[in-house]
């Protein structure tokens, strides 16, 4: 199958590569049409969603991926989320969450600022492009889980789900 990520993020590139492992694979960039900070699980969604019918609309490949990370706030606590979506030429959409976890209250004040996690990782982490290496999954468990390894498991399910729908 042709598979198009609508990201160059080689963290998400990856992932997909390890799940469609026998498939040929491009990743090419494309708007999400939200914002580039998504704050809450239906606009981080609705991002992978873009991104996915995106790839299906603007090119000959089967399917189309879209994977995209945010933020949400539940009870006054600030997680990282993660949302993926798959969209097949014949108008199937599948989505599918990833892991949450908590992040630091302090950088609460700097999304408001206007920062993007990315940004408010590498600062914290005084590493370069977290967002593309361990993610702040990645950081804030120690390494144990890295952001390809949580998009895997995102991925495993957008598949699995496809792979129903077909039978
Ligand atoms: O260091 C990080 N570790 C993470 O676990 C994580 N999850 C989300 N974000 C940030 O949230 C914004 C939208 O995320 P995002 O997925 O739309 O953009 P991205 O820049 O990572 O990829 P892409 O847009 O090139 O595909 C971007 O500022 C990301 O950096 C993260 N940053």
């Amino acid at each position: 199958m042709k598979i198009l990520i609508g990201s160059k993020n080689p963290a998400k590139i990856d992932a997909v590569g390890s799940v469609f492992n026998n498939d040929n694979i491009t990743g090419i960039e494309v708007p999400s049409q939200v914002s580039a900070q998504p704050v809450t699980d239906e606009e981080t969604r609705r991002g992978a969603i873009n991104r996915a019918w995106r790839c299906v609309s603007e090119s000959t490949c089967d399917i189309g991926i879209g994977l995209e990370g945010g933020v949400m706030t539940l009870d006054g606590q600030l997680y990282v989320t993660n949302w993926g979506a798959l969209a097949s030429y014949d108008g199937t959409i599948i989505t599918a969450g990833g892991a949450r976890i908590q992040l630091p209250h302090n950088f609460s004040a700097k999304l408001n600022q206007g920062l993007e996690l990315g940004d408010i990782m590498d600062e914290y982490a005084k590493r370069q492009d977290v967002r593309k290496k361990e993610g702040a999954i990645g950081i804030f468990t120690n390494e144990l889980i890295s952001r390809k390894e949580m998009f895997v498991h995102v991925v495993k399910l957008l598949k699995g789900q496809y792979n129903f729908s077909q039978k």
